[in-house]
């Protein structure tokens, strides 16, 4: 017997008898994996990148080929996505590329997806808010969003489009519509605010950035980006201006950001690398690999609005535990009270445009 359809047979026998709690969808997956195997690709999971062909998508598709844990990369663009797919597809790395043009590919790249992230959409100008997006890039977000609803409902969404605080709403929305909601697979992706924390709180303290863990609540816009300077690891504490300067730097990041672009967009590259940090932890999380516990914008009962950035735990079947905001002091207080306004409309804007 070829050496595949052995490994097959063993899956098939292994996960009835020792875990009959296996789902068939998860039996399934093992089995795809076999397959992909046998046919010369590397043992992972499948993810698509929704928007790939952009200034976050064509670095993010660079790092998602060089990731292990990716089998198979499906990289979708209404435009230039064959060049990007030839460039990246030489890299010799396990993963096996394949790009998707246009709306009539878009079934296509998403059937048999396990993990998607969707950098589509269009960028800040300076002068512009995140919510100056929302007209364009709503749309954009909720036709994708269909085709996930349709092709692979059960896959693991990282919604990265802006602004975030209302796409989100909008994808869950739609996936409500759909009848194939599930809160623990929608994640809006805020890990550049974690980035940029950790960045500038090591730049102040004088640590290695990888040394430092700052967690970062609320949502991903101005006012609702609230770093919990009190609960940085290690453990160290700032004088009242220290507190003001960074938490100000990181709300205005993506701003900052915008100005030294001077036109030419937003944060890309910062944006790519946050966004593989992301990725990889929700494919460790889907692998089984415990205490993967990362910050993102999820459906939430940790204050009385319906989703919240604070940290989760990913798992084998998405974000599997939303944490509480532990201890605030009363800076901390106030920035929540002010963001918690700011989110209730963000949030009820992405409803209404779909219940509209
Ligand atoms: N969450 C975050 O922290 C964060 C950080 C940076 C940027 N962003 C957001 O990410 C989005 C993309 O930024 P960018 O700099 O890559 O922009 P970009 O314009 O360089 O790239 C966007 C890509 O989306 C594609 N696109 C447009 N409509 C599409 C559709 N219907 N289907 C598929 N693809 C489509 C475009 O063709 C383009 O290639 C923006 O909304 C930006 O604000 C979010
Ligand atoms: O600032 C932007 O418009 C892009 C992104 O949200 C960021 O934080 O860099």
């Amino acid at each position: 017997m070829q050496p595949a359809a052995e490994a097959r047979q063993r899956i098939a026998r292994l996960s009835a008898h020792l875990n009959p709690t296996n789902s068939q969808m998860e039996v399934n997956t093992m089995l795809e994996r076999v397959d992909c195997r046998a046919k010369g690709g590397s043992p992972g999971f499948k993810v698509a990148i929704l928007g790939a062909a952009g200034g976050i998508g064509q670095p993010l598709a660079m790092l998602m080929k060089m990731n292990p844990l990716v089998s198979v990369l499906h990289l979708y663009d209404v435009v230039n996505c064959p060049g990007v797919t030839a460039d990246i597809s030489h890299m010799d790395t396990g993963a096996v590329v394949r790009g998707f043009l246009g709306q009539q590919e878009l079934e296509a790249a998403l059937t048999g997806m396990e993990l998607i992230i969707i950098p589509a959409g269009v960028p800040r100008k300076p002068g512009m808010t995140r919510d100056d997006l929302f007209n364009i890039n709503a749309g954009i977000v909720k036709t994708l969003c269909e085709g996930i609803a349709k092709c692979c409902p059960n896959a693991i969404v990282n919604l990265i489009s802006n602004p975030v605080n209302s796409t989100v709403p909008i994808a869950a929305e739609v996936f409500k519509r759909a009848g194939t909601y599930d809160p623990k697979k929608l994640l809006g992706v805020t890990m550049l605010d974690v980035v940029r924390a950790n960045t500038f709180v090591a730049e102040v303290l004088g640590l290695d950035p990888r040394e430092v863990d700052v967690p970062v609540v609320g949502g991903h816009a101005g006012a609702t980006i609230l770093p919990l300077l009190s609960q940085v690891k290690p453990p160290c504490s700032f004088t009242p201006d220290e507190t003001e300067y960074l938490t100000k730097r990181i709300q205005d990041g993506g701003t900052e950001v915008v100005q030294a672009k001077a036109g030419a967009g937003s944060a890309t590259l910062s944006m790519a690398y946050a966004a593989v940090k992301y990725a990889d932890a929700c494919l460790r999380g889907l692998r089984g690999d415990a205490g993967v516990v990362e910050c993102a914008f999820v459906a939430s009962q940790v204050t009385e609005l319906p989703f919240f950035a604070t940290k989760v735990r990913l798992g084998r079947t998405g974000a599997e535990e939303v944490y509480q905001l532990g201890p605030l002091n009363e800076y901390e207080r106030v920035g929540l009270e002010k963001a918690k306004k700011e989110l209730a409309t963000s949030i009820q804007k992405g409803i209404s445009f779909i219940k509209k």
